[in-house]
């Protein structure tokens, strides 16, 4: 059943076109990425399903009632959906618990002193809890605002990139919090990001938008391993693509993860020199170039190869996949 649907919404700036008939359901309980480049629309269709902003055409309806225009409201938004996005403000000189409780002051001060806790635990602020908010890193400045706007709960979360600009460990305790809180309180959610890894690693299913088009939906594996086109493939990870068998069919690749060195020239299906080793932590990334200058990446978990080296590799007729 879905929770928040948009139906056919088409948004011009100008005489720019920035969202074309777009329809999406975000499904009770679920968490909804919207994964696209810079400038494909994502924040115009969060706005417009937060009711900040009107289409120029299309509905969005909450459960059954369709959502008046904003133009028609003497408030924008809606009291059943929150949107967060990277732009917040703290009180400086106020505590990150005062900061928190504020947005609960009009509740009983038991639930709401149970209340803080619980998010101050969710985001990891305990051992910064009476630290001014002035004092406080970037991250912390972030944990602390997302405590807040989630210190009442809306049916719907629309998260706009809240923390792009943090550290890798940052992101991750924040994603952590959201998740937690979204699970324990049964919160719809979509998660507007430019980050693959993001929309992969935490969404239930990702819808991807191109130049205010709708590309694909599908759950992560489905958009990583079975890409509608050449665009999608490319956005979700490495690919390698392989010649084409015929100059107007379409395109075949293989992910990285797939492709592994043999000694037997007779299993081989690439031939090629190693151009590129490169550490990336948890394991190690190769690049090869054949004669005709095609490229091929793979993955190993340690480094025994070197540059120059004339690699044999293979990969199982079953890991390539095609696009039109
Ligand atoms: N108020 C506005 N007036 C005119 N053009 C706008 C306005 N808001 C957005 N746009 C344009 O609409 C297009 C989509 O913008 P939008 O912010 O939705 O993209 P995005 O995918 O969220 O990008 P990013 O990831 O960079 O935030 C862009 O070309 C942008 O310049």
């Amino acid at each position: 059943m879905a929770v928040l649907r948009a139906r056919a919404i088409t948004k011009r700036f100008d005489d720019k076109t920035v969202l074309s008939g777009i329809s999406l359901d975000l499904k009770k309980n679920e968490w909804l990425g919207i994964l696209g480049e810079s400038g494909s629309g994502k924040s115009t269709l969060l706005r417009i399903m937060a009711r900040l902003l009107d289409a120029d055409e299309g509905e969005v309806y909450l459960g059954r009632d369709r959502l008046p225009d904003v133009s028609t409201q003497l408030i924008a938004g809606h009291a059943g959906i929150k949107h967060i996005h990277q732009e917040f403000e703290l009180f400086p000189n106020q505590t990150v618990r005062e900061n928190i409780a504020y947005a609960l002051r009009f509740y009983e001060p038991d639930f709401r002193d149970e209340r803080v806790e619980d998010l101050l635990e969710l985001t990891q602020l305990g051992p910064v809890r009476d630290q001014k908010a002035k004092l406080l890193s970037g991250g912390e400045k972030q944990r602390t605002a997302i405590a807040r706007s989630l210190a009442e709960l809306p049916e719907v979360l629309l998260l706009d990139e809240p923390f792009a600009h943090l550290d890798s460990r940052n992101r991750q305790a924040i994603l952590e919090a959201i998740q937690s809180i979204r699970r324990r309180h049964h919160l719809s959610c979509v998660f507007v990001t430019h980050e693959a890894a993001d929309a992969l690693a935490w969404c239930d299913r990702v819808a991807v938008l191109r130049a205010g088009q709708l590309v694909q939906v599908g759950t992560p594996e489905e958009i990583y391993d079975h890409p509608a086109n050449a665009y999608v493939a490319e956005l979700t990870g490495v690919v390698n693509w392989l010649p084409a068998e015929r100059p107007e069919s379409g395109k075949y690749f293989v992910r990285p993860e797939w492709v592994k060195v043999t000694k037997n020239s007779a299993r081989a299906t690439w031939r090629g020199t190693l151009a590129a080793v490169r550490f990336r932590g948890s394991f190690w990334e190769y690049l090869c170039y054949n004669g005709r200058q095609e490229a091929m990446t793979f993955y190993a978990a340690k480094s025994k190869l070197n540059v120059g080296e004339e690699l044999l590799l293979t990969y199982p007729r079953s890991a390539v996949r095609y696009v039109e």
